[in-house]
């Protein structure tokens, strides 16, 4: 299987529309390719908070009509990262689409964990509630977004329903990047999973982006990291991988489910 992360530089000279444009035409350049993978609200910047309401779309968006039509142009499945957003009741979501070789909508992921504690995308945003996996050829692929990485139960809930290849749209900050790859490591490693992580370059709002997309393998190496500037990260990998670790080292099968809390 081969798989490209598109690591877009997200900076405030661009418009969302201009950026829009070169994401599609960097999609349609990834054609031969079986899976490509975007970063989190690329359009806006994770961090440009202002601009969510600005640039908040339906789910049949201008981003969905774009990325639509550049999966099926290239012909891959696209995991297209995320977007702003507006549901039919006014709320927003920070919103995941993943669209099949035809440029159909074949999953669409609201993030779960929002970033920020009392602040920024926790208040602006609304919470996701349900998990998402997608049926790709050769493999079951599991979405998660960003601050999800921290939360190793959702992963493990994924695992559970069948994934085998961990897709994880980001805008993680250069801050925080030693948490970047350790996080991701540790998802392939405890999952026996690959793990697509596809973050930003540049900088939006003050943040300067860890850029740094990675791809690590079930057994938690690196197949691929990508460095702090714009790039296209390509990576070929066996899928056949998650099953034969899952054999040879049965780990998941030692999991103890329902343990006790000690009386105080
Ligand atoms: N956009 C995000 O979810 C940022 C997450 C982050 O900065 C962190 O977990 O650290």
């Amino acid at each position: 299987m081969r798989a490209s992360l598109i690591q877009i530089a997200v900076n405030e000279g661009e418009s969302a529309e201009g950026r829009r444009r070169r994401m599609a035409a960097l999609v349609r350049e990834q054609a031969g390719a079986d899976l490509v993978v975007l970063p989190e609200l690329w359009t806006t910047g994770a961090f440009a908070f202002e601009e969510f309401g600005a640039q908040a779309e339906p789910l049949e968006g201008p981003t969905y009509e774009a990325m639509a039509k550049a999966a099926s142009d290239a012909g891959v499945w696209l995991h297209a990262g995320s977007v702003p957003e507006r549901a039919a009741d006014g709320r927003l979501y920070n919103t995941s689409l993943v669209f099949s070789p035809s440029g159909d909508l074949a999953a669409a992921y609201r993030k779960i964990h929002r970033f920020g504690f009392d602040k920024g995308e926790a208040v602006l945003m609304g919470a996701g509630r349900e998990l998402v996996t997608v049926r790709l050829p050769g493999t079951t692929l599991g979405v998660a977004t960003c601050y999800d990485l921290r939360f190793p139960e959702l992963f493990r809930s994924l695992v559970d329903a069948g994934a085998e290849t961990l897709a994880v749209p980001a805008g993680w900050p250069e801050r925080r990047r030693s948490h970047w790859t350790l996080l991701a490591r540790a998802r392939a490693v405890e999952n026996q999973a690959f793990v697509l992580a596809c973050g930003t370059a540049g900088t939006h709002a003050g943040v300067p982006q860890a850029g740094h997309s990675i791809v690590v393998d079930p057994w938690g190496e690196v197949l691929a990291e990508a460095g702090a500037d714009e790039e296209v990260l390509t990576v070929e990998f066996d899928p056949a991988q998650v099953a034969r670790t899952r054999e040879q080292f049965p780990a998941l099968k030692d999991r103890v489910l329902g343990m006790e809390t000690p009386r105080r």
